[in-house]
Parts: structure tokens; sequence; C-alpha cells
């Protein structure tokens, strides 16, 4: 399977490592990026190709992985499914904008393409949509990134509060720090309660998620090494996206 990727920078660049390692069962063959050079370079590493349209990616690939920005998904993922293409979407806190998912969920729907949402940096997905089985009575998710990684200075060694409220305004407030949050929203049918906290202390980004159910209850708490590329991104969205991608040809699926 030829994968084309838009958006050539932390993200992808752990991919083409796994590819280098022989670690993906499926082939990285396109790279797309407004910066072509983003997209040259790492294309060079593997021996695959830059692609400077949208449209010629779109033509060649058999499935694209967005790794690229919330504007991205929004300007340029409709006409990809548009193609029956099927997507993979890193930036998912795009899909918190409930009239753009559901015209993407149509559009896609209609044309055959398949959406896929990789887990992500945080852990218990698999529970949750398991939990929405039955019913979930809260979901919230606490944040705590160093500094660094919000892009941000402090002043003392305190920690601080720099966002509480729900996942659909976090996505907006913090377009690069809290996907996560609406990958949590969206498996749980629920705009979950977020709190975002910079926390100098630290040196790992950690999302806490509570849930409590019907089933019973979960709590997870995923401590993240940061990208060097990129503090604000954790080494396991990147992981989670290669490891989604061989998925896709195994014969045996494991988790819901
Ligand atoms: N779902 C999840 O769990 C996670 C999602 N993310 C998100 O994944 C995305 C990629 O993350 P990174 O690789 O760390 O980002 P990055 O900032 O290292 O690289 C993004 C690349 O995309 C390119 N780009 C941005 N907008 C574009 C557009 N409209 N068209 C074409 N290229 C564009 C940039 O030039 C850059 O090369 C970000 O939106 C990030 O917030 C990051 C971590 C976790
Ligand atoms: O990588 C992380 O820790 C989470 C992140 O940036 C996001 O969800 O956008």
């Amino acid at each position: 399977m030829n994968i084309g990727i838009i958006g050539c920078g932390s993200i992808a660049k752990t991919l083409v490592n796994f590819q280098l390692e022989g670690k993906m069962d499926v082939n990285l063959a396109y790279f797309y990026d407004m910066n072509i050079e983003n997209a040259r370079q790492l294309a060079d590493k593997i021996g695959a190709k830059a692609i400077n349209s949208v449209d010629e990616l779109i033509e060649k690939s058999d499935l694209i992985l967005e790794s690229a920005s919330q504007g991205a998904v929004k300007s340029v993922i409709p006409q990809v499914v548009e193609s029956g293409v099927d997507v993979v979407i890193m930036s998912v806190g795009a899909l918190m904008d409930d009239e753009f998912r559901c015209n993407l969920e149509k559009l896609a729907s209609d044309n055959n393409a398949t959406i896929y949402l990789p887990t992500g940096a945080i852990t218990g997905i698999d529970t949750v949509k398991a939990a929405r089985m039955g019913e979930i009575y809260e979901v919230s998710l606490t944040t705590r990134k160093p500094p660094v990684s919000l892009g941000i200075t402090l002043d003392d060694d305190k920690e601080k509060v720099l966002f509480e409220g729900k996942a659909s305004e976090a996505v907006e407030k913090f377009p690069k720090n809290i996907n996560v949050s609406s990958t949590l929203s969206l498996a749980s049918g629920i705009n979950v309660d977020v709190k975002i906290i910079a926390d100098p202390k630290i040196k790992n980004n950690t999302h806490e998620i509570h849930l409590k159910g019907s089933f019973g209850e979960l709590t997870t708490i995923t401590s993240n090494v940061s990208s060097p590329e990129n503090p604000k991104t954790s080494m396991l969205a990147a992981f989670s996206a290669a490891s989604l991608l061989n998925k896709l040809s195994k014969t045996i699926q494991i988790g819901s």
C-alpha cells in the first residue's frame, strides 16, 4: 500500500525512521508539505517522492496520512475523501467543528472512503469506545506539559493552569497541543472537560484521563517523551500512527 503524507514535520520524520528500520508494513511513497523543502528532506531519506500538488498526491496515493495542522485538515482532507481515498488524521482537533465533521463524514461515506483517527498520544481509547456501549457518566482529561511544550515561559517554578473548559474550546485555543481531547471526545461521544497545566517541574507531556460509566471506572496516565523536533508533540503520537498504518494490513486485528 502506497502512503501519501501531508505535513512533513516531527511525526512524518518518525515514520520515515521506522521505514528505514524496516518496521513499516506499508510504503511511505509520497511526501507533500506547504514547505516543499520539508517534503524533499524526508522523501530523500527513503528514496520516496516529494510532490508539490495535492491533486497529484491524491491521484498517486492509496491512503493519505495528514500530519500537518488543523488548517490542513479543513482545506485539503475534504478533497481527499471526495476522491475516494482513505485518510488518517492526526490533527483531530479540526473534527470538533460539528458541521465540518458531519460534512466530511458524509463526503467520505458517499465516496467509499474511510477516515481513521489514531489513538495518538493518550491511552485507553479502546476502553472508552467499549464503555460507550453502556452509559458514560463523566469523562475528563488533564494535560500537563512543560512550559516549552506549550510555547511559553513562566517567571517561577510554580505550575499554572492555562485552560479549563470543554474540548471544543481547548482545540481552538491550543491547536497544536490538545488534539487528544478531540479523540477522547469523539470516542466517548461527550465534549469532554479539559484542564491544561504548564508545569515547570515535569519533563514529559502527561495526559490523564478519568472516566466513570456503567461498566465501572477508568483512569489512565500517559507520560510521554516529547519529539526532539517538536516539544509540543509526543513521540507516542507518531508511534500510534505507525501502529495504525501497520494494523491495516494485519489478518489478526487486536483491540476494539
Ligand atoms: N492526535 C494526536 O495525538 C496528536 C496530534 N498532533 C498533531 O499532528 C500534527 C503534526 O504534528 P507534528 O508533526 O509534530 O507537526 P510539525 O509542526 O513538526 O510539522 C507539521 C508540518 O506540516 C506542514 N504544514 C502545516 N500546515 C500545512 C498545510 N496546510 N499544508 C501542507 N503542509 C502543512 C508544516 O510545514 C510542517 O512541515 C499537528 O497538527 C499536531 O498538533 C500532535 C501530537 C499528538
Ligand atoms: O503529543 C501530545 O502530547 C498531544 C498533542 O500535542 C496533541 O494532542 O495535539
